[in-house]
């Protein structure tokens, strides 16, 4: 029986804790955190920096009023990216089987080629740019992707070819087995149902969507400038509870699969949807949150953001935007700008992360600045734009954090 040592926490308290030991390199991402019937949840801790934990500087950095304490337990379920490591590990061992029984002969190049991540929705997988991409695949025929299909346990595979550079970031995907390319997605209990030639789905803002989920936007007016099939209208509607949302979208593929998301969730009643482009949008003074979630900028929809907000009373904008990090910033390895790295010390990695933290914060002023003006000038008053918070929502390359600022404007 494996036993993992474990940081016990109370939920309310869960997801602090969980932030700060990732960003201290001390949380074991092998395993999911667990959940407990007394209210409380187990975070898996490395076992070879557990002497180095000290308990007492923790909780005074996370909340002065929460508890925590170490507990062993029975190692918990792998987390997701274990998961895929040994479907990867799976897929290798199918696709050289069936070379080899085909006669062919295996290779490091063919190995590299096989994919080590890809999306699933519901039976489909979708495989992403440049995996499979050995001209020896596409001889193979349909026998080879059914065990493709079963190794990974769904039933139907389609591939992006690249996201077009359009506006409209749609996918050039292919069907590679199975003919229907409607999919559904449940993320925190929200269905989207959408086609997965025609729609992109960032499976990567599911944290954005999870955060949205927890505000309390009773009675607020939303309006989301870059709505897609409804990744974050959705979340405003089901759980976050807005009173009302506007959700701008100018491709047709994306406003019917919109239509049908707001319908089969029950909250088409709170949206109305603006097909379009949103810079034309003949609104104003009416919203109390705008949501830009554009990347790698959203700036072109930042004046049509100010002339949204409520004149008397303001309100929040959530800008996203790709920001990225001078090359002198030596750069991560890993995935993810807050994970350790291999070889570099905590210490190391926690400067990195304040110097990161450095840059969206520049960013950041600049923005408020910007914003500031914006609205001075769209409205002829003054104004006070404050940073009430930087999320990181991912890391693509070494040096590109896709962030989302939290600006409060308020009319002086
Ligand atoms: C990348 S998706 C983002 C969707 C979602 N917010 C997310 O992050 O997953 C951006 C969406 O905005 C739409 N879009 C881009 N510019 C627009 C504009 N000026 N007016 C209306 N829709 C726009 C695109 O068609 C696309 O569906």
């Amino acid at each position: 029986m494996v036993i993992v040592p474990c940081l016990k926490v109370s939920q309310r308290h869960a997801q602090l804790y969980r932030k700060y030991l990732l960003s201290q390199g001390v949380l074991d991402c092998k395993y999911t955190a667990q959940k407990n019937s007394d209210g409380t949840v187990t975070l898996p801790i490395i076992a070879s920096v557990l002497a180095q934990l000290d308990l007492v500087a923790l909780k005074k950095h996370v909340a002065q009023d929460s508890f925590c304490e170490i507990v062993d337990i029975q190692a918990p379920p792998l987390s997701k990216k274990e998961k895929v490591k040994s479907f990867h590990k799976r897929l290798i061992e199918t696709a050289q089987s069936w070379l080899v029984s085909k006669g062919e002969q295996w290779s490091e190049d063919l190995a590299r080629d096989i994919p080590s991540r890809w999306q699933c929705h519901g039976d489909l997988v979708l495989l992403s740019e440049g995996s499979f991409s050995n001209a020896i695949w596409k001889e193979i025929g349909s026998e080879f992707w059914t065990a493709v299909a079963q190794t990974l346990g769904v039933k139907r595979i389609a591939q992006i070819k690249k996201i077009s550079q359009d506006g409209y970031r749609t996918p050039m995907v292919t069907m590679i087995l199975g003919d229907s390319s409607y999919v559904t997605h449940i993320d925190n209990h929200i269905r989207y149902e959408f086609d997965v030639t025609k729609c992109m789905f960032s499976s990567g803002n599911i944290t954005e969507k999870l955060r949205i989920a927890s505000f309390d936007c009773s009675g607020e007016t939303v309006v989301d400038l870059y709505a897609g099939i409804g990744y974050f209208t959705l979340p405003y509607l089901v759980h976050a509870k807005a009173a009302h949302v506007h959700a701008c979208e100018w491709n047709p593929d994306a406003i019917k699969a919109l239509q049908r998301n707001l319908q089969i969730n029950g909250v088409s009643d709170r949206c109305t949807v603006h097909q379009g482009d949103n810079r034309q949008l003949p609104l104003s003074d009416l919203a109390d949150r705008v949501n830009l979630g554009l990347i790698p900028s959203s700036e072109e929809g930042w004046p049509v953001a100010c002339r949204l907000l409520k004149k008397d009373t303001g309100g929040m904008l959530h800008i996203h935007q790709n920001v990225t990090t001078p090359l002198h910033h030596e750069p991560p390895e890993r995935s993810s700008a807050i994970e350790v790295e291999k070889g570099s010390s905590m210490e190391e990695s926690s400067q990195r992360i304040q110097r990161d933290m450095q840059v969206w914060t520049a960013w950041a002023s600049d923005t408020a600045r910007h914003i500031c003006t914006l609205l001075s000038d769209i409205t002829g008053s003054k104004w006070r734009t404050d940073i009430k918070h930087i999320e990181h929502v991912k890391t693509y390359a070494p040096h590109i954090s896709h962030v989302v600022l939290d600006l409060e404007c308020k009319p002086l």
